[in-house]
């Protein structure tokens, strides 16, 4: 699709402020668009004219400033625009797509439903070197003259961004749109990308991707309905700044979300342990091939330092959620515990592994299963409620490893398992899949090993903090799922077992 430069009335038509004041009634509604910003508060940032294609169809790249609510500062959003003036063919675009028609018949269209946004995305992406990325695709298959954007079917479903599937771009691919933006480099886009050059096929293979600068001192403007301070850049935002905007993967071929796929074992009384099992090693992998690729990163895991942003963490649940608040006198003296007995640990040799990079918010909806490719990992972003700067930092693979022991939780009970075996075989299996491939000889290179007790303990621990952290999202996001992660705490905090393998089952202090 061929893309000439802005028509002059088209360009003047959407600077019109109804075109502002319609994406102001459009974005509330959006899955993507914060829980923790302020609707009536949106203003432009920037502009980039991606121009007409031969249709007349012109597409922009809005940049827009919300406010906050109350305890959020302002956040900056990607809306992709596509005006269709009165009078031009309507491209075949699903209704979903539509924002508004205007007051003189033109269009206005979400970007990301678009061919006229998706084409000039593609010709303007920096492409990844050479094709072994790509699966064993010849490069020419890589090739933007290669662009067929027919099919392009934006995905429904629980998601932060905007995931649009490109069946005929690069032999199948998938193209994320990235809404909410951040200074810096995305991890969505850098780790897999590292991944991939480190050999490791695990993630779908980055094929291409787009960043754009942001001037704050050159804020568009915001119309008469702006809010008064809405335009202002966060105090913690530099006056320019560079981010990721956008990456295009290799398709996973009949990708199917691993949580829905659990649940659908769960639901028919099926044993998940054989993909649990193969989860649990590719897990490992990815931990292993992280490793490699931000080898700088690997240091010694310091106990202080993980019981402190325990505590931390602890903390900021309670302030956020009475549930946790009313459980904060046990939660802390677990923490306690397990600080003496990681003391212990390390004065006796047998330190903590070490910390590295990690996934950071792994669970089962992160998890692609092929029939054809087997599993998939995706989004390197890290927990969307914490701060930027905690998620990519350094950490114990341990997270990752919790994060899916309480998917499997989650989709025992989403599913309607009729009984905690099915989630006890699936744990099981998971780990040793993942410990299997670890006693490789120099998969992960852990030195000498934390006694098993010390792992149980401190599996417990993650699992407790990443149900803390679930019980805070339940009570923002499906206050009915609350009692899943709740209930986890309180198993973990009442000492129950959560029996691992059977040797796990007599651990020391911890009930059988
Ligand atoms: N490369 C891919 N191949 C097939 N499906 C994918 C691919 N990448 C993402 N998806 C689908 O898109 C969904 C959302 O992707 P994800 O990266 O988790 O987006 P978000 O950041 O919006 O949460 C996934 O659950 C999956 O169903
Ligand atoms: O996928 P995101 O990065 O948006 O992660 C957030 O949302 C997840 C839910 O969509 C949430 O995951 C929790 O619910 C899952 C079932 O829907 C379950 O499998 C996970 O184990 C559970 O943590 C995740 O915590 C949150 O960060």
């Amino acid at each position: 699709m061929a893309h000439e430069s802005p028509a002059p009335e088209t360009s003047e038509r959407l600077d019109a402020p109804d075109v502002l004041e319609a994406v102001r009634a459009w974005l509330p509604e959006r899955r993507w668009f914060p829980t923790t910003a302020d609707a009536t508060s949106v203003v432009r940032v920037s502009r980039t004219d991606l121009g007409t294609d031969e249709h007349g169809a012109h597409a922009v790249v809005d940049l827009l400033r919300v406010a906050g609510t109350s305890s959020s500062s302002p956040l900056t959003l990607q809306v992709p625009l596509v005006l269709e003036p009165a009078g031009t063919p309507p491209a075949a675009v699903d209704a979903r797509g539509l924002v508004a028609v205007l007051s003189d018949g033109s269009r206005l269209l979400d970007g990301a439903y678009h061919p006229a946004f998706v084409s000039a995305w593609l010709e303007r992406a920096t492409w990844a070197e050479g094709s072994g990325a790509a699966g064993g695709e010849s490069s020419s298959a890589l090739s933007p003259a290669r662009f067929d954007v027919r099919g392009l079917h934006v995905l429904t479903g629980e998601q932060s961004n905007t995931s649009i599937l490109l069946p005929s771009v690069s032999g199948g691919s998938m193209l994320k749109v990235i809404r909410a933006l951040a200074p810096g480099q995305n991890p969505d886009i850098v780790v897999p990308l590292a991944l991939t050059r480190e050999g490791w096929g695990g993630v779908p293979a980055p094929y291409a991707w787009s960043e754009t600068a942001v001037d704050e001192g050159a804020v568009v403007g915001g119309g008469p309905a702006a809010g008064e301070n809405a335009a202002a850049a966060p105090t913690a935002l530099p006056r320019t700044w560079t981010t990721h905007t956008g990456v295009l993967a290799e398709l996973v071929p009949q990708a199917r979300d691993g949580f829905e796929l659990a649940c659908d074992f769960a639901r028919e009384g099926q044993p998940f342990a054989n993909p649990a099992r193969e989860l649990g090693t590719q897990v490992a992998q990815m931990h292993s091939a992280l490793r490699r690729a931000f080898a700088s990163e690997v240091h010694e895991a310091d106990p202080e330092w993980l019981l402190d942003a325990m505590h931390r963490r602890v903390r900021s649940a309670a302030g956020a959620s009475t549930a946790v608040r009313s459980r904060v006198d046990q939660i802390e003296a677990f923490l306690e515990h397990m600080r003496g007995v990681a003391e212990e640990a390390v004065r006796q040799g047998r330190p903590l592994p070490p910390v590295q990079r990690i996934h950071g918010d792994l669970h089962l909806g992160q998890a692609l299963y092929s029939p054809q490719k087997g599993w998939r990992i995706l989004d390197f972003e890290g927990e969307p409620l914490r701060p930027l700067a905690e998620r990519t930092r350094p950490d114990l693979g341990e997270r990752d490893v919790a994060g899916m022991l309480r998917s499997f939780d989650y989709a025992s009970a989403v599913g309607g398992a009729t009984s905690s075996e099915w989630a006890r075989s699936a744990r099981r299996a998971f780990l040793e899949g993942y410990t299997g491939y670890l006693s490789v000889p120099g998969a992960l290179g852990f030195g000498r090993p934390p006694s098993l007790a010390d792992r149980v303990l401190i599996r417990d621990a993650f699992e407790l903090d990443k149900a803390l952290y679930e019980v805070v999202y339940e009570e923002r996001n499906r206050p009915s799922w609350i009692s899943i992660p709740l209930d986890a705490v309180d198993r973990v905090l009442s000492g129950l077992p959560t029996p691992l393998t059977s040797a796990d089952a007599g651990r020391p202090g911890r009930g059988a």
